[in-house]
């Protein structure tokens, strides 16, 4: 290969931008991880994972379905040796999954079989499957969603008829729509599931509930008879979600126990009487929440992963305006790369800070749930609901506008980008799909609206519903440009965005004869104004964050900043709904967006620092183009002749398919 295939302008770029920073990096990365213990934690978690040969995943996105399954059960056994030789907390064990990074049977196995039992079993129950759980003795899954049915859970067709002659019961697929479809880890790994099916006992249907089903045998991993099982195929693109054996699941007459049915919310008695515990029905739908609660978590994970790789790539990426010996310009110097670029890295942040909340929120109502206190149930559903739809919503976008901000070179696998969104995207549809979701959110609305109506104030997250008259009736009254910069101006306007379209989707609702069908016909309305409410606990959850106290020089001026961008991006982003609410004039808006051009200024020394400060290493990131050291294009080059194409320099499909063609076109042209 002639010339030289270095070039130190990549490396020399990102050093200088971390030159310019103005704040404290490794004290931001502190605030990032949650405190400096933590820190130190996961330090330790990730340098371990990076350093482990066996969770390579470089060669990922040319991998097949069948391959990839079959090494992430490699990366899964080698991972819970670790655990216990190491005797590693189930924090430390969760950090080694996210380091992994890679969807697998383990996630639902830990993530959701084991919830459901913790949440839907009796004591005696925890007492026996719980062990065998936690020691992988057994492998389980979470078998909800049927081929015909997933969003309308009390839908589901599988049967589960109680025998009490033989004080089982008999589980049964009825039809090919009650096939269940979708779970993961029941393709090929798992040895049981917690299936849902109608509890039907005397003859009579009491509707769904979780059983826990042994499915292959626990000497060979043969089906149990009875039982059909296997893998649903290739989901979206390669890498991506393929690393997880989504399944099919029939059952044909299949017996079990009396006593696997999960007791907790209502027992079956041998003589086949159906017993109500007297807790609330919601607490079946229990470990879904749990795992909404992880996925928002995830998502500002998964955002500034994608907005790494970006913001790096557009320090390092020159296009125009060279020439006189001068460089390029960085892309990222550009007023519309940062307008789109900046939004997604405050959003990181965002996200992280209401991450931290929701986790707050969700231990209180474990805690609350253990001495029988359910009152804060509906509005944990509403806000893990609500924000694990609109957090994956925003970052499966923005992973993808990540992917275009790099330009052509984001295409390639080797950019991490591709192979990130195809990991995070099902993450819209998953745990329930993203408009469904919204809908449950405005139901809370509603109803908290009509608490107001009848004197009484809702509490937490829509409290401020309580004000809606004032929010109603009073506009911005912002004149200056300045003026945006407040955190309780901010704050009130999105408040009263929310209060008001959540407050005319009240007004039809009263006036509609039928209350479900206005709900349909409004349902567009509905989902915005879900939206809107979400959007008011993120932004209330940084300001919020915004009053503690930071370590490191900087670091809250920078973080002040990019609470602004993120709202006053999100202001704009929405100005039709701020404008037709009648809260904001269009003069107020322009005022709003002159000052988001300000804070893009703010951000633009800081945005290398800013991405830092999440601390991923390459391993993680697992991409050339956001590289820590900026060297993307030997490596790109590289990487170009590590391709298996590459191997041979004529190509195998030349002998078979073009030399014939070509020899053909020669002698046609000889003629
Ligand atoms: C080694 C270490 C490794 C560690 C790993 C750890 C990692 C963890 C992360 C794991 C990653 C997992 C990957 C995820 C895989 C995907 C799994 C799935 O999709 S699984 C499949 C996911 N599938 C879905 O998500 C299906 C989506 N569909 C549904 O959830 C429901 O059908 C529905 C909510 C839409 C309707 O429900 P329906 O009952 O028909 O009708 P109504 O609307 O009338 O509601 C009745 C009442 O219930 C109330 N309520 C409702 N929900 C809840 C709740 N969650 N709570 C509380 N309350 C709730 C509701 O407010 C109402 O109250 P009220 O007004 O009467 O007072
Ligand atoms: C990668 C992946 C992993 C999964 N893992 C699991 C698992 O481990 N266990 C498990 O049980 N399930 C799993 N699922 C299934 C998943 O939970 C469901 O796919 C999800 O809940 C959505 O349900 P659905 O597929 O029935 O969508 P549908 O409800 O059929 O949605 C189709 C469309 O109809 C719209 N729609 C539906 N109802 C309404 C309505 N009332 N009003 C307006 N619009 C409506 C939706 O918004 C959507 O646009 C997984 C799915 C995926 C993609």
């Amino acid at each position: 290969m002639a010339g030289d295939l270095t070039d130190p302008m990549g490396p020399n770029a990102l050093r200088e931008e971390r030159s310019k920073v103005e704040f404290d990096v490794e004290a931001m990365k502190v605030v990032w991880a949650g405190g400096v213990e933590e820190k130190n934690i996961q330090d330790r978690i990730k340098t371990l994972v990076a350093n482990d040969p066996v969770f390579d995943k470089k060669s990922r996105p040319g991998l097949d379905h069948k391959t990839l399954v079959k090494l992430s059960m490699k990366k899964a056994a080698h991972a819970f040796k670790l655990f216990q030789e190491q005797n590693m907390t189930e924090h430390e064990a969760t950090l080694v999954r996210y380091y992994v990074d890679e969807p697998g049977f383990a996630d639902l196995h830990w993530g959701m079989f084991i919830p459901a039992i913790k949440g839907q079993g009796t004591e005696e129950q925890q007492k026996k499957w719980l062990p065998l759980a936690q020691k992988m003795s057994i492998i389980g899954c979470y078998a909800q969603t049927e081929l015909g049915h997933g969003s309308n859970v009390q839908g589901l067709e599988t049967e589960a008829v109680f025998d009490p002659s033989a004080d089982e019961f008999v589980l049964h697929s009825p039809s090919l729509t009650s096939t269940k479809w979708w779970p993961g880890g029941l393709g090929k790994a798992s040895t049981h599931a917690v299936v849902y099916a109608r509890l039907i006992t005397d003859g009579k249907d009491y509707g769904v509930h979780a059983f826990i089903a042994q499915i292959r045998s626990l000497e060979d991993h043969h089906p149990l008879p009875g039982v059909t099982v296997g893998d649903i195929g290739v989901k979206f693109s390669n890498g991506g979600y393929n690393t997880m054996d989504n399944g099919l699941l029939r059952f044909d007459h299949v017996r079990i126990p009396r006593e696997n049915l999960l007791m907790r919310l209502a027992t079956v008695t041998k003589e086949g009487k159906y017993v109500k515990s007297g807790y609330p029905k919601q607490l079946g739908y229990g470990a879904m929440v749990s795992v909404r609660a992880h996925i928002i978590n995830d998502a500002s994970d998964f955002l500034s992963r994608a907005v790494t790789i970006a913001t790096r790539y557009s320090a390092v990426r020159r296009q125009f305006g060279g020439g006189d010996g001068k460089p390029e310009i960085q892309v990222i110097d550009y007023k519309s790369q940062q307008s789109r670029l900046f939004p997604i890295l405050a959003s990181s942040y965002a996200f992280r800070f209401v991450g931290e909340w929701m986790t707050t929120l969700y231990d209180d109502v474990m805690a609350r749930l253990q001495v029988n206190d359910f009152t804060t149930l509906p509005e944990v559903h509403a806000c893990t609901a609500g924000l694990k739809s609109i957090c994956t919503s925003y970052t499966a976008k923005s992973i993808e506008e990540c992917r275009i901000l790099c330009g052509g070179h984001g295409y390639l696998c080797s950019s991490g980008l591709p192979e990130l969104y195809g990991a995070y995207v099902p993450s819209c549809t998953y745990e329930g799909d993203n408009t469904i979701l919204l809908f449950q959110v405005a139901r809370y609305l509603i109803k908290s609206l009509s608490q107001v109506g009848g004197g009484k104030n809702p509490t937490g997250t829509a409290a401020y519903l309580g004000n809606i008259r004032r929010l109603a009736t009073e506009n911005c009254r912002v004149k200056q440009g300045a003026e945006w910069l407040n955190y309780q101006t901010v704050l009130e306007a999105f408040q009263a965005r929310a209060a008001r379209l959540s407050g005319a989707c009240a007004l039809k609702l009263n006036k509609a004869p039928d209350l479900e069908a206005a709900f349909e016909e409004y349902s567009t309305d509905m989902g915005e104004a879900a939206q809107a409410h979400c959007q008011v606990i993120i932004v209330d959850k940084f300001a919020e964050k915004m009053k503690s106290e930071f370590p490191g020089k900087g670091t809250k001026d920078i973080l002040e900043v990019l609470f602004f961008v993120y709202s006053l991006d999100l202001i704009t982003r929405h100005a039709a709904e701020f404008l037709s609410t009648g809260y904001l004039t269009s003069e107020q808006l322009a005022l709003a967006k002159d000052q988001l051009r300000a804070c893009f200024r703010k951000v633009r020394p800081n945005a290398v620092g800013l991405v830092d400060a999440f601390g991923h290493t390459d391993h993680y990131l697992g991409s050339i183009l956001g590289r820590y050291d900026g060297d993307v294009y030997p490596n790109l080059y590289k990487a170009a002749w590590e391709e298996p194409l590459n191997d041979t320099v004529v190509a195998e499909g030349y002998e078979p398919y073009l030399r014939p063609i070509l020899k053909h076109q020669l002698r046609q042209s000889k003629l």
